[in-house]
């Protein structure tokens, strides 16, 4: 038997096994629905009998056995359902890579490395979880001596083989043998694979950049750049998944939350996890996040909308509300009115006042001075919890509660006639309808004071931004008049119940310190995709509200597409003394060369040396006189299906949704009904040729790209626009250019594009 064959034989060998479990957790769950004694009864009988290998069963008291391991490791329903899916995608996929190695004086041992471990029917391990400490020998070991972590010790081991399988739906296609790092040619091979509308995992070829990223257990604090491509939403997800194996004793789903710029990209990036055999984390915005904690307002998130992305410009105002500067004024500000105490408010029923603000201030005034304002407030509500209930005594004395009163009673003894009329139960029930009408009436009240409502937030909150310096106001340019004027327009958004993200977020951590708010504590990794676009402010009120949580924060200053404050210039203040671990990734595996080449020449940071791992041809201008000619370039373009291209997806990239739009009208019926026009983060990727403005796609990837009219509308601002536009192709990147030429493509390297004249065509 040659290798090849061998391979083949415990392939199969090892799929049964996997069948075998899944068959047998699916009676287990069939079981479970029955009563006790049924199941003791058939278990035995019915497992047993659908055993596919007879000789994997070689007696009832093994299979028991093994069963019994089973039954101890997936106790719960639920963890029997997570492993049959599993197992499932291991049916298709059982492992990816073998490593044999030997420890000291022992014997030489082989490992499957896969998603999740398998254990035969002597519970030896036959395939091992790419997360375990030893698996880490086929990510970061070369040939001969190799070391791998466990516990805190590092073990020394003769790495005698590392062999890599490309194996899908059951099947060895390839597999190939490796000396040091993950072969180049299995790689090459995956990114030479077409894009797919939804993120596939990386498992099979982690980097060791990469993997030292996604083993980190020791970094509080970790931040990622890299450039476009270089597989950081990658890292990310992988980490997640290691994270949850490694404290599999105590992280559940929901202790992770992991932020995303908009749905359809959580939607892209959902199923990585579940294919790595983990449950799906949900994914969010920040927008949805703080909506939760300020559900009374309806949030507008007008920093991710398209004008503001567009413009370019910055809005100052904006930008001084997502900097620290404002956030950190907040717990000074609540120091300072704590001896006059919060804005109050009357408590009234229907207009009707019961409990007057100055009153209130009195009783807050006999706080305990000592104290912290939350700390105060707490008191103040216990105080009013107790003044209402006094009002509601004196309230049922009133003589239309009396009157009330004996009209129910009169009901009810109408409407039971059984029931005891003595003068003592009769007393007992006016007692308590007396109570439940004045409950009912005063119920706003009781909720005003449970709610803090008695605190007038609104105004508290526009307190404060008046109270701002102007010398604050001055840094960001803001005049006190323009200022004020934008203080009128957040009263009346919070008159009509609206709120702008940025003061949601400032509103929220001032209703924090004024009284105990009850916040989910429960996060304890926190992950931020395109860093880029998430402003400091937001960042800073993670940590305020998750201090024992650890953060992962990953972008690419390059492809900051918001002209927003932005995290990566505020880490040093945000992280203020802590310790920051920072990692670079500097490889595209999405792009090729050509098109990397290309689309660094409209990078405006200082670079970082950069490598792709692909070669593919040089991206294409296409200069057209005009748009119908432009159009019909592109039509035709998108017919010329080459066998290869046949399967792949691609996007037409606008800069505007506008221009999306317009592009869609113009096109032919037939492409119309083969493409899908995307102009709101709500829809989801359904066809292979979507038209998409530059702001949506953001962390997508698609095979082809063309960067749909790169006339005048991009101006030489535009550098970092455009960047994020070209490095979502993988392996063809068209620019599609009428009108007046764009002064970002004036300068540009001849060298490193091909150029199409429709001009010269005419
Ligand atoms: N180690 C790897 N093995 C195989 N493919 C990889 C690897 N790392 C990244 N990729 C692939 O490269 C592509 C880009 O990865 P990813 O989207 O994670 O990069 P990114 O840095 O987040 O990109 P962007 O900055 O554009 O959001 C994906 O198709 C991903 O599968």
């Amino acid at each position: 038997m040659n290798e090849r064959q061998y391979e083949e034989k415990h392939l199969a060998q090892t799929i049964s096994l996997i069948e075998n479990e899944d068959e047998m957790l699916k009676n287990q769950q069939k079981e479970l629905q029955k009563t006790m004694q049924n199941q003791l009864k058939e278990v035995t009988g019915n497992t047993i009998n659908t055993a596919t290998e007879e000789s994997f069963y070689e007696s009832v008291v093994e299979y028991r056995q093994h069963e019994h391991e089973l039954t101890l490791r997936y106790q719960t329903a639920e963890a029997k359902e997570k492993r049959m899916n599993t197992l499932q995608t291991m049916a298709q996929t059982p492992y990816f890579a073998r490593i044999d190695f030997k420890e000291e004086q022992e014997t030489a041992e082989t490992l499957y490395l896969g998603i999740a471990s398998l254990r035969d029917k002597k519970d030896d391990t036959i395939i091992i979880d790419w997360r375990a400490p030893i698996a880490n020998l086929y990510y970061e070991g070369e040939l001969g001596e190799a070391y791998y972590s466990a516990n805190k010790e590092t073990f020394t081991v003769d790495l005698l083989l590392k062999r890599q399988f490309k194996i899908q739906k059951g099947q060895l296609l390839s597999m190939v043998d490796t000396s040091e790092m993950i072969n180049d040619d299995f790689l090459l091979d995956i990114l030479d694979e077409t894009s797919s509308p939804q993120m596939k995992n990386i498992v099979s070829t982690i980097q060791k950049a990469q993997n030292r990223i996604i083993r980190d257990t020791t970094s509080k604090y970790m931040v990622i750049e890299g450039i476009a491509g270089s597989g950081k939403t990658s890292a990310l997800l992988q980490r997640i998944a290691f994270l949850l194996y490694h404290h599999r004793n105590w992280l559940d789903v929901d202790q992770v939350l992991l932020f995303s710029p908009n749905h359809l990209f959580s939607d892209y990036i959902s199923m990585v996890l579940p294919s790595l055999g983990e449950s799906e984390v949900p994914t969010q915005t920040f927008t949805t996040f703080l909506q939760k904690l300020v559900p009374n307002y309806t949030i507008r998130n007008a920093a991710q909308e398209e004008e503001q992305f567009l413009s370019g410009q910055d809005n100052p105002i904006q930008k001084l509300k997502n900097g620290l500067t404002v956030l950190n004024q907040i717990q000074p500000y609540v120091a300072s009115i704590t001896h006059f105490g919060p804005i109050f408010r009357d408590l009234k029923i229907n207009g009707q006042t019961y409990i007057k603000k100055e009153q209130i201030r009195k009783w807050y005034k006999q706080t305990n001075s000592t104290l912290p304002l939350y700390q105060r407030i707490q008191l103040l509500q216990t105080k009013l919890a107790k003044k209402v209930s006094g009002l509601q005594k004196d309230e049922a004395k009133k003589s239309w509660v009396r009157e009330r009163a004996a009209e129910k009673i009169d009901d009810i003894y109408e409407n039971n006639p059984d029931l005891d009329d003595s003068e003592e139960k009769e007393k007992q029930i006016t007692k308590q309808v007396k109570q439940d009408l004045v409950k009912k009436k005063f119920h706003p009240l009781t909720r005003q004071v449970s709610n803090y409502r008695f605190i007038n937030f609104a105004k508290q909150y526009v307190h404060f931004l008046k109270q701002l310096s102007e010398n604050t106001l001055e840094e960001y340019g803001i005049s006190a008049e323009k200022w004020e004027k934008s203080i009128q327009t957040i009263r009346q958004q919070m008159k009509n119940k609206e709120i702008l993200q940025e003061d949601a977020l400032l509103y929220f951590s001032l209703l924090k310190n004024i009284y105990p708010v009850n916040a989910e504590q429960k996060a304890r990794f926190i992950f931020i995709d395109e860093m880029q676009d998430f402003p400091p402010a937001q960042a800073a009120l993670l940590k305020q509200l998750f201090p024992r949580a650890s953060m992962t924060l990953c972008g690419d200053l390059n492809q900051k597409v918001f002209g927003n404050e932005t995290i990566v210039n505020s880490i040093d203040e945000l992280f203020n003394g802590e310790e920051v671990t920072r990692y670079q990734l500097t490889t595209s595996y999405r792009s090729t060369e050509e098109i990397t080449a290309f689309a660094n020449q409209f990078l405006s940071q200082e670079d970082q040396v950069q490598t792709t791992a692909r070669n593919g041809k040089k991206p294409l201008i296409v200069n057209s006189a005009f748009q119908r000619q432009a159009v019909d370039w592109l039509e035709n373009d998108l017919l010329d299906e080459t066998k290869q291209k046949a399967q792949w997806r691609t996007a037409i990239i606008g800069k505007t949704t506008q221009e999306c739009n317009e592009l869609y009208t113009l096109l032919s019926e037939s492409t119309k009904e083969n493409s899908q026009l995307i102009t709101s983060e709500n829809e989801f990727m359904k066809r292979s040729i979507v038209i998409i403005p530059a702001y949506l796609a953001k962390g997508l990837e698609f095979d082809r790209v063309y960067a749909w009219h790169v006339g005048e509308n991009f101006s030489a601002d535009d550098q970092l626009i455009f960047y994020t536009i070209a490095t979502r192709a993988m392996h063809e990147l068209n620019v599609i250019a009428f009108g007046q030429n764009s002064p970002l493509l004036e300068n540009i390297d001849p060298k490193t594009y091909q150029q199409k004249d429709l001009m010269a065509e005419i």
